[in-house]
């Protein structure tokens, strides 16, 4: 089921949360809306949702318009961060749950319904779990009961609001890509509300980029993170370092390096800005080298983050004989510029 968003908007009191939205959402699709906290993106996931009324414009789903449509009539599933299971039921009534609930001519034959629940069981591989009760599993395996709950009525549409926010650093990792892996095997029409940019550059087929209330930008990861369409998108998707020009540009044009971008060098170059090393962070297999960079006369001092593999820092740092206070030189790789000011 295809959606399609057209000029929405909605207001609370005077704060405009959804800013003349547009958005088309192909069948099948798996989207992330990512955004800080505070930028639309769970007021969009609602209204699509039909939990929300818009002030004005529409949402369509496969064309039709739905804005007015019930929530119940619209076919769509949820899993929100604290979507609680029922803790009286097993697993296995939790996700027959929404079948038993049907009118009588729609509810399946017990039958089909066990067959239904062990087949959903079995696709997010946790059937050996379907006598226990919710207080018995991990938050990471009530997440993905709750996904199986919200597939068991076959939704048209499947709506995620951080549903991983809950748990654990590793967990969230583990279930993001699960999440992908069952998507590519379901392939219903997914939005997927998140905050981090990592999550939905793992798992999304689309990233809607949205900053107070309006979508800065809509694209692949890729297109995204490689040709971001504001100074916004491009900070919001990874570390930048910025460079304020002085005689650039009489606007004021500001140069976006990512830390990944730049190369240390012993030596003066073309393009390269004389710096001075001040601290190194090793987190990981990353490691990252802070340089306090010198007043050129093109643009202004300040400092520089370059991020290097741990091997390969350190053995750059052998060769250079690297250390607080060597005299270097960087030189982008890669830059990207936008004109007037940084956002
Ligand atoms: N029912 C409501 N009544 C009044 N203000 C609301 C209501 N729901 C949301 N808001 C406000 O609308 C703005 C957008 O909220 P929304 O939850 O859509 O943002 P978000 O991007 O999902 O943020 P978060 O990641 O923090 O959930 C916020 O300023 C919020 O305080």
């Amino acid at each position: 089921m295809s959606i399609e968003v057209r000029n929405l908007q909605k207001a609370f009191g005077l704060t405009v949360v959804c800013d003349h939205l547009n958005l088309d959402i192909p069948s099948g699709e798996l989207v992330a809306l990512l955004g800080p906290s505070g930028s639309g993106k769970t007021t969009l996931l609602r209204i699509l949702a039909g939990l929300e009324m818009p002030d004005a414009g529409s949402v369509h789903f496969n064309g039709e318009d739905t804005t007015g449509t019930d929530v119940r009539e619209r076919h769509v599933g949820f899993v929100f961060q604290h979507y609680a299971l029922f803790n009286h039921m097993t697993i296995f009534e939790n996700v027959a749950f929404g079948l038993r609930v049907k009118p009588k001519d729609q509810r399946p034959k017990e039958a089909e319904i066990k067959s239904k629940v062990m087949q959903l069981l079995k696709l997010v591989q946790l059937d050996w779990l379907a006598e226990r009760y919710p207080h018995q599993l991990s938050g990471g395996q009530r997440q993905r009961i709750a996904l199986a709950r919200a597939l068991a009525v076959e939704p048209k549409v499947l709506l995620l609001d951080e549903p991983f926010g809950a748990l654990d650093a590793k967990v969230r990792k583990e279930l993001r890509r699960w999440l992908r892996r069952l998507h590519d095997e379901v392939h219903v029409t997914s939005v997927f509300v998140t905050h981090d940019q990592e999550e939905a550059m793992e798992v999304a087929d689309r990233i809607v980029v949205m900053n107070e209330g309006r979508i800065e930008q809509v694209g692949t990861p890729d297109e995204v993170y490689d040709h971001p369409a504001s100074p916004f998108v491009l900070q919001f998707l990874g570390d930048v370092n910025l460079f304020h020009g002085r005689s650039v540009h009489a606007s004021g044009e500001v140069v976006y390096v990512r830390p990944h971008e730049l190369e240390i060098l012993a030596e003066p170059a073309e393009g390269a800005w004389p710096a001075t090393l001040s601290q190194t962070l090793t987190v990981g297999a990353q490691t990252r080298i802070e340089f306090q960079r010198e007043s050129d006369g093109m643009s202004e001092g300040g400092y520089l983050d370059v991020e290097l593999p741990r091997a390969e820092f350190s053995a750059l740092r052998e060769r250079l004989t690297l250390t607080r206070g060597s005299k270097v030189w960087l030189r982008a790789r890669r830059i990207t510029r936008f004109e007037g000011h940084a956002a």
